[in-house]
């Protein structure tokens, strides 16, 4: 049971992103990734949800591929940003936002508002937060409300890409609190930042991505050489 990445190689535009790269997230584990910028942090994370297919290499969730694209099984493997803003709809209220995958899903909306109440609860938003649009709250709060949405996906591994980077400390702490108890009762955490300090507290091991060198294309040599 793990969600493995197995020799991820990634190119933008013909240029080599990521070679080779292998990571592994077992339930209720949590991992930090660090990494110099541009190295390849985000391109791995988004590999690892499905969000983008690799040159070369699989990932599998407990052993069954991850699909991209259509495929894409939402929720199992679910992504919380570093900028709630462009995470989140302006127009939708933060109680709406949370219920969205319950929403997708087909839960009845009788059925959600509690459940809503209870995941706020857990994320320390007040319920009269809820009726609340993005613009109307801090950033702290809306990645709460982003927490608690990737949350109601209901996924077994959660990648947090630079998701405290924006936050004050309360809220960093708050966030991790969380994710800490849902480690704890089988979530597995892949945590990207580039607080080597929060991570060392945090995470269970911190993994560093190493940079590829010299700008090189897929499958030729080092370019120039
Ligand atoms: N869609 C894209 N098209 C072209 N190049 C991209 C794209 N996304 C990322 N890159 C480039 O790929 C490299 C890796 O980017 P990525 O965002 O994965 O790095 P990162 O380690 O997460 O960086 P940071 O720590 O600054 O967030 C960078 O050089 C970046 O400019």
């Amino acid at each position: 049971m793990s969600l493995n990445a197995t020799a991820i190689t990634v190119s933008y535009d013909g240029r080599l992103v990521l070679d080779g790269v292998s990571l592994s997230l077992a339930p209720g584990r949590t991992v930090g990734l660090v990494g110099p910028s541009g190295v390849g942090k985000s391109t791995l994370a988004r590999v690892m949800a499905g969000l983008l297919s690799p040159l070369a290499g699989q990932v599998t969730r407990d052993g069954v591929p991850v699909e991209t694209g259509r495929g894409r099984m939402a929720g199992a493997v679910t992504m919380l940003f570093q900028s709630p803003h462009r995470s989140c709809s302006p127009r939708q209220r933060l109680g709406a936002l949370i219920a969205e995958p319950w929403a997708i899903a087909g839960v009845p909306r009788s059925d959600r508002h509690e459940r809503v109440t209870a995941l706020a609860h857990e994320v320390g938003l007040t319920t009269d937060l809820l009726g609340r649009l993005p613009a109307q709250v801090s950033d702290g709060q809306l990645q709460r409300a982003a927490l608690a949405r990737a949350l109601a996906s209901g996924p077994d591994y959660l990648i947090c890409d630079e998701a405290t980077a924006m936050l004050d400390p309360i809220s960093t702490a708050a966030i991790v609190a969380v994710l800490r108890r849902r480690a704890a009762a089988g979530l597995g955490v892949l945590a990207i930042s580039h607080d080597t300090e929060l991570l060392d507290a945090w995470a269970d091991e911190v993994v560093a991505l190493p940079a590829l060198g010299p700008e090189r294309t897929p499958g030729g040599p080092a370019a120039g050489a």
